[in-house]
């Protein structure tokens, strides 16, 4: 059976004279939440670099729908995945609508300006991510969450299937990170996020990845995954875990 959607085989990553990724592999179920967690360092960010395309594995593969990524084409990439990145920054004097729009340019023909699904899709992504009343003003002049939440919008504008995020909650506030794990985990895009809240994570991933080291050292569900053995393996923190009232696993740490 052909695998549909991103996944990695076995890809590992060498960085700097070191191995950064080490034989990490990752097939999300299509929609689903996955989760990436690990400590600072751990290589996160180098496997959704890898899964983006952004940068090539030393070893292993990517593939979409079975088929490597260096053989899927650029733009039929571009249409399928969608990256939003730690740290974005532009020169460019742009208002949040025209980065949104960026979203588009892979469903479009150069000569051609936007189109009524363009601009239904711009529109719909400034909704939910609560931009709408900010589209005219310059992205350069937004606070550090509302950059995030555009660069959010741009993503989601883009109708990708897949959707790679790292760290996408860092700048937000404590409601802006419950309705942006609730949007993401209710699209019908399958989304891979890089995370550093347990917590975030066990309420709202579908599935999480623990790495240590470029190594994969859990992986499954939530409740699986969030041990107080695993915690303590990975963190050094001690941690008290238990169920939600929501049935999540509800991780507490103890300081020792
Ligand atoms: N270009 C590079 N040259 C050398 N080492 C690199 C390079 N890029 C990343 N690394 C190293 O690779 C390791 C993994 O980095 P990565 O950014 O993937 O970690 P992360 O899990 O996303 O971390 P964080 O939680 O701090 O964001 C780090 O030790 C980093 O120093």
């Amino acid at each position: 059976m052909t695998a549909s959607g991103l996944a990695a085989h076995r890809v590992s990553k060498q960085l700097g004279g070191g191995l950064v990724l080490d034989g990490v592999s990752l097939s999300p179920a299509a929609g689903s939440t996955v989760g990436v967690l690990g400590p600072n360092g751990s290589g996160k960010s180098t496997l959704l670099r890898v899964l983006a395309n952004v940068t090539p594995p030393s070893s292993g593969r990517v593939t979409m729908d079975g088929q490597d990524i260096t053989e899927f084409g650029r733009k039929a990439l571009a249409r399928r995945v969608a990256v939003v990145e730690q740290h974005s920054d532009t020169q460019i004097p742009l208002t949040v609508r025209d980065v949104v729009g960026l979203g588009r340019v892979p469903h479009r023909r150069a000569w051609l300006s936007a189109s009524a699904e363009d601009e239904t899709a711009v529109h719909e992504a400034l909704e939910q991510t609560g931009m709408t009343a900010k589209a005219d003003q310059r992205w350069q002049t937004l606070s550090g969450g509302e950059r995030q939440r555009v660069q959010i919008a741009r993503a989601l504008a883009q109708r990708p299937s897949e959707l790679l995020l790292d760290e996408p909650t860092n700048h937000l506030d404590v409601q802006h990170q419950f309705e942006l794990l609730d949007l993401l985990s209710g699209l019908p895009a399958t989304s891979v996020i890089a995370l550093h809240d347990l917590n975030l994570a066990a309420t709202y991933c579908d599935d999480i990845l623990v790495l240590d080291g470029g190594v994969v050292v859990a992986a499954g569900p939530p409740d699986d995954v969030l041990t107080e053995s695993l915690i303590m393996q990975v963190y050094n923190v001690k941690a008290e875990v238990t169920t939600s009232p929501e049935g999540h696993p509800h991780v507490r740490f103890i300081r020792s």
